[in-house]
């Protein structure tokens, strides 16, 4: 595989290695607990609702929208990554902390969701290991939507790959996706899209009218090219996860011209379960930035409440989480590009492209595919045995 990503051998591809093994080795036994008592067991089981009671919501001030924000301003400074200050982030400094940088969250709402006391959460970007990891595997979250009444959370990583590793992923993509043409109703390309499954899924992905079949036989440049990005991403993001918790699936996206888009949506597909449970998104975008706007939606329908839409820029090497019930209660949209709808002169093509891949976990696999599904089963036991053992 490394041979795919030629100048990245070292020491950007250290060689095989269980992500997660030293750092979860360091994590305390009380932690290994709530790993498998919250987020792990979450995504491999349907478990049993947990509200008995009605919440209390732990979000006492009035939180509002912040004035509107400028495309970009989300970033801060606008400023990628920092390469040092690892830190680590148990649930309890993470609430600490993030009230200080959340930039935005949404008015407190009547006891929506459980609250994080009653049904503890670990998002991805906990337990971030101290040291352990090369400066070059270093990255920062940035709290984009912090929402505990609705369970909504959202982070933007900014510059979480190197740009030679995007520069081959990019590559890579691009030429052995399987990619389908998306159409509007007037005909025209909206974008490209393929889907990805791993580990012996066969599902399809259907959103609107589109389905998007995985192909039979991915070719192995595609397949290598998806893991490598995969192990690449996991390990700068959630490194303390065991490879058999990573995403399943993944569904992606090219948009070649400025004005190719996608309306705003949520991604609460049966398949993933992310209007019933806790549901976390991985989404990597390579190449052209773009916008990516996220906002509360209108009951029964995928119209953004416009009062509470929060933007960020996504550029290349980023990474942008949403977790919890965010896609039961929100909506996303990436509008077209006007910025550069008139490219800069000497601006090659592939400066405009842009590739989007979104990895989630596949829960309720369809009947054709004869992966068992995710629901009450063994996988649980089974994926949170080995967590222990990697945590222990
Ligand atoms: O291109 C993006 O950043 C988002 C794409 C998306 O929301 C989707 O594929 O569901
Ligand atoms: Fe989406």
């Amino acid at each position: 595989m490394a041979s795919l990503y030629p100048s990245l051998k070292s020491p950007l591809l250290p060689g095989p290695q269980l992500p997660g093994t030293q750092a979860a080795q360091r994590l305390p036994d009380g932690v290994c607990r709530r790993l498998l008592s919250s987020q792990l067991e979450d995504l491999i089981s349907a478990g049993t609702d947990t509200r008995t009671t009605p919440p209390k919501p732990l979000v006492t001030e009035k939180l509002t929208k912040a004035e509107p924000v400028p495309p970009g301003l989300i970033d801060g400074d606008g400023q990628r990554g920092r390469l040092t200050d690892r830190v680590v982030r148990d649930p309890a400094e993470r609430k600490a902390s993030l009230r200080k940088v959340a930039k935005h969250t949404w008015t407190p709402t009547e006891d929506l969701e459980p609250s994080l006391q009653q049904q503890p959460l670990v998002l991805l970007g906990d337990f971030m290991p101290k040291d352990g990891l090369k400066e070059t595997e270093a990255c920062e979250r940035k709290i984009l939507l912090w929402d505990e009444g609705r369970r909504c959370f959202a982070s933007h990583w900014p510059g979480v790959l190197p740009s030679n590793v995007c520069g081959y992923a990019f590559d890579l993509l691009l030429q052995h996706g399987p990619w389908e043409a998306l159409h509007s109703k007037k005909g025209q390309v909206t974008r490209e899209t393929c889907w990805y499954v791993r580990a012996g899924c066969r599902c399809d992905y259907t959103y609107g009218t589109a389905r998007v079949r995985a192909k039979k036989k991915p070719s192995a440049t595609f397949r290598a090219a998806m893991e490598t990005l995969l192990e690449e991403v996991m390990r700068r993001v959630c490194p303390w996860l065991p490879k058999d918790a990573w995403p399943n699936s993944a569904n992606l996206n090219l948009y070649t011209e400025a004005w190719q888009s996608v309306g705003w949506h949520a991604d609460d597909e049966s398949l993933f379960m992310g209007r019933d449970r806790d549901c976390p998104i991985v989404s990597v975008s390579l190449g052209a930035r773009r916008e990516f706007w996220l906002a509360l939606r209108h009951d029964n329908c995928m119209d953004p409440q416009s009062k509470s839409i929060i933007e960020v820029d996504l550029r290349d090497g980023d990474v942008l989480t949403m977790e919890g019930l965010c896609q039961k209660h929100c909506v996303h949209f990436v509008p077209c590009d006007i910025r550069s709808v008139a490219p800069h002169p000497g601006d090659s093509d592939s400066c405009r492209k842009r590739i989007n891949v979104t990895w989630r976990w596949i829960r309720d696999h369809k009947q054709r595919c004869r992966k068992p599904s995710l629901s009450p089963n063994r996988c649980l036991l089974v994926c949170s045995e080995r967590t222990l053992d990697v945590v222990r």
